[in-house]
């Protein structure tokens, strides 16, 4: 099944070197683009979805089309920030369409499912994809998903030491029991506050360390036994 967005290219989500003078920054602060990326399956517009709307959505799989997007209005640090989500289609067929939107993202939630073999194995090609089609300076977090499954393939340590290979940030979620879902997002969007900062005020100042952040607040709790799959 697939499921059905608006449009391919909803105009709204147009990569900016397709819209004109797009000054309407609203009432925020700050703005960023955060783009879902990694093989169809893995669990992106569900963790999107947990995040927007604190719900799972646990029918039948619906590939995502193309690309979509959801705004969510989050304060940091007393600052109101707009964060704009975009949920891009895994499905091979679709790749063309999401590298256009590269370009314009702050940062990248790049995922794999914890059960799912080759949806880890392609993260290398998801990040040569990366290199080639984002900017230089995105922020990148490595996301294991879907570890409140009791049949895990891919241990956190496997995850651990590819992002430290590929120097990204790393943690393991659940976009059904919501595990770390949240601090992935906010983390990200710090990282991007900090970034900004530093780079209006052009200081060299203390940089946010995203790592370090994940390590003090992540949930470490193990999912078990109720949880179906
Ligand atoms: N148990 C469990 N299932 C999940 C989790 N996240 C997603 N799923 C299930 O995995 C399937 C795929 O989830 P989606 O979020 O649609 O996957 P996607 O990555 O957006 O897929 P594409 O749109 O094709 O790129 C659905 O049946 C979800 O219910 C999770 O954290 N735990």
């Amino acid at each position: 099944m697939q499921r059905n967005n608006q449009s391919l290219f909803p105009t709204s989500l147009l990569p900016s070197q397709f819209i004109s003078n797009n000054n309407n920054q609203d009432d925020f602060e700050c703005t960023f683009k955060i783009m879902l990326i990694g093989d169809s399956g893995v669990g992106k517009t569900c963790l999107l979805v947990r995040f927007k709307d604190d719900t799972f959505l646990s029918c039948n799989f619906i590939a995502t089309v193309g690309i979509d997007f959801k705004n969510k209005i989050v304060t940091i640090d007393n600052k109101k920030c707009k964060l704009q989500i975009w949920d891009t289609a895994g499905q091979e067929r679709f790749r063309s369409v999401t590298h256009a939107y590269y370009r314009d993202a702050q940062a990248l939630l790049l995922l794999y499912d914890v059960t799912n073999q080759s949806s880890f194995d392609n993260v290398r090609a998801w990040l040569s994809e990366i290199r080639q089609y984002a900017e230089e300076d995105v922020v990148i977090m490595l996301l294991g998903n879907k570890v409140d499954k009791a049949n895990r393939i891919i241990t956190k340590e496997q995850g651990e030491k590819l992002a430290k290979q590929f120097e990204v940030s790393f943690m393991e979620t659940s976009a059904k029991t919501g595990q770390n879902v949240e601090l992935a997002f906010m983390a990200v969007a710090r990282a991007l506050i900090s970034k900004q900062m530093n780079m209006t005020a052009n200081q060299n100042g203390s940089k946010f360390n995203l790592t370090e952040y994940i390590e003090t607040n992540s949930e470490q709790k193990t999912w078990c036994c109720n949880i179906g799959s």
